[in-house]
């Protein structure tokens, strides 16, 4: 999906068009780029459609405060700091959308250990924005090329944007598109080969899961940098191992190996044995199957109410969960089910 330069509408209708709604209104308007990338979920709205809009609209309107993390309104410039980071090319970020709706994101700059140059920041955003709108989407893969995962921010490009001011505006850049990353109404799962370092372990805290290949490490080197992670890793790491564990993470520049992994609560499982890159592959996306089976909306509904769970006040997720069960219930999953006699032996 091309970038239209303003994060709030391009947001929003994000959520419209995963919500499978394409509509003009005041104040936001779909562009034909964008209803071509959700081509299949365009629709005539009926009075049926009208009331799941409004309660759309409404979770909607929820997870959109959330979502946009610096508004324009707070001073951040998205195409500033867009046209800067250009300025630093090299490698690329590559997606891949299978048919099996498990899509495969590789950072991909092998000879400098998969660090992200500028132009790599620029390009995940676009592809987190083209996972936005693909409504058969159920899984994601994140790795890096050759071998590991991720070597943080390039830095040459570090070096160039030493003035605290553009360091934040970065920061700004690639906690939103991180943010955006983890939102997605999808399974996520980091494959982590070799080495994830820096802003690479801060990546693999923006998925669901992190799977470790034996002899991998995960290690927030900042302190030997004389940072934090800034990328929002810190606060997502919080979460997901605890403040104790993220304390001694951050604060030693802990080589986190997949059996700290497993203790810890960063891995979420080992792959086996062979190191072969295609057979690592395998592992995780058979891993993911088990969660990204079974209907496209159900599958993303699950995500969007855990999501809810994860970030929202008690009675607005209480509110999200009965928007989001409203568009299951009575939808053809249901009926399907229903229809059968069922049993959960
Ligand atoms: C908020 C974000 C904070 C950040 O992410 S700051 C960046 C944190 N990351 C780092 O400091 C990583 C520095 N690199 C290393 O420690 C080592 O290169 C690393 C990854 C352990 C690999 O070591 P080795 O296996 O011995 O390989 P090597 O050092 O010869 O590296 C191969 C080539 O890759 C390059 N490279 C690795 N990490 C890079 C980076 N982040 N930015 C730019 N270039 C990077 C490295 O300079 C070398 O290039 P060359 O062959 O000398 O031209």
């Amino acid at each position: 999906m091309p970038s239209c330069g303003c994060h709030s509408k391009m947001q929003l209708t994000g959520i419209l068009v995963n919500l499978g709604i394409c509509f003009r209104g005041k104040g936001f308007m779909v562009t034909p780029q964008q209803i071509s990338a959700g081509a299949d979920s365009v629709m005539v709205l009926s009075a049926a459609k009208w009331h799941l809009l409004r309660r759309s609209v409404t979770w909607g309107r929820i997870l959109l405060r959330h979502e946009s993390i610096y508004p324009p309104s707070s001073g951040f410039e998205e195409e500033e700091i867009r046209e800067k980071l250009l300025a630093f090319p090299g490698g690329s970020v590559d997606l891949v959308k299978q048919d099996s709706g498990i899509a495969v994101l590789t950072v991909n700059n092998p000879s400098r250990m998969n660090a992200f140059s500028g132009s790599m920041m620029v390009e995940l955003e676009e592809r987190v924005g083209q996972l936005e709108g693909w409504m058969e989407g159920k899984g994601l893969v994140v790795q890096g090329a050759a071998g590991t995962f991720c070597s943080g921010s390039d830095l040459n490009a570090v070096r160039a944007i030493s003035s605290p001011q553009d360091g934040v505006k970065m920061c700004m850049f690639m906690q939103n598109t991180l943010t955006r990353l983890l939102r997605l109404p999808l399974f996520s799962v980091a494959l982590v080969e070799g080495r994830a370092l820096g802003g690479g372990a801060e990546l693999t805290t923006a998925c669901d899961f992190r799977l470790m290949s034996p002899g991998s490490v995960i290690q927030f080197v900042h302190k030997h940098m004389g940072l934090v992670p800034g990328w929002g890793g810190a606060t997502r790491l919080v979460g997901i191992v605890g403040s104790q564990n993220a304390l001694r993470m951050l604060g030693g520049s802990l080589k986190v190996d997949p059996e700290m992994g497993l203790q810890t609560g960063l891995a979420d499982g080992v792959l086996e044995g062979s190191p072969a890159e295609a057979c690592a592959f395998l592992q995780a996306e058979r891993w993911l199957t088990c969660y990204t089976q079974g209907p496209a909306p159900v599958i993303r509904a699950i995500k969007k109410v855990v999501m809810s769970g994860r970030e929202l006040p008690l009675e607005a997720s209480l509110r999200a969960e009965r928007d989001v069960f409203g568009t299951l219930w009575g939808g053809p999953a249901n009926l399907q089910v229903l229809a059968s006699k069922t049993k959960h032996k």
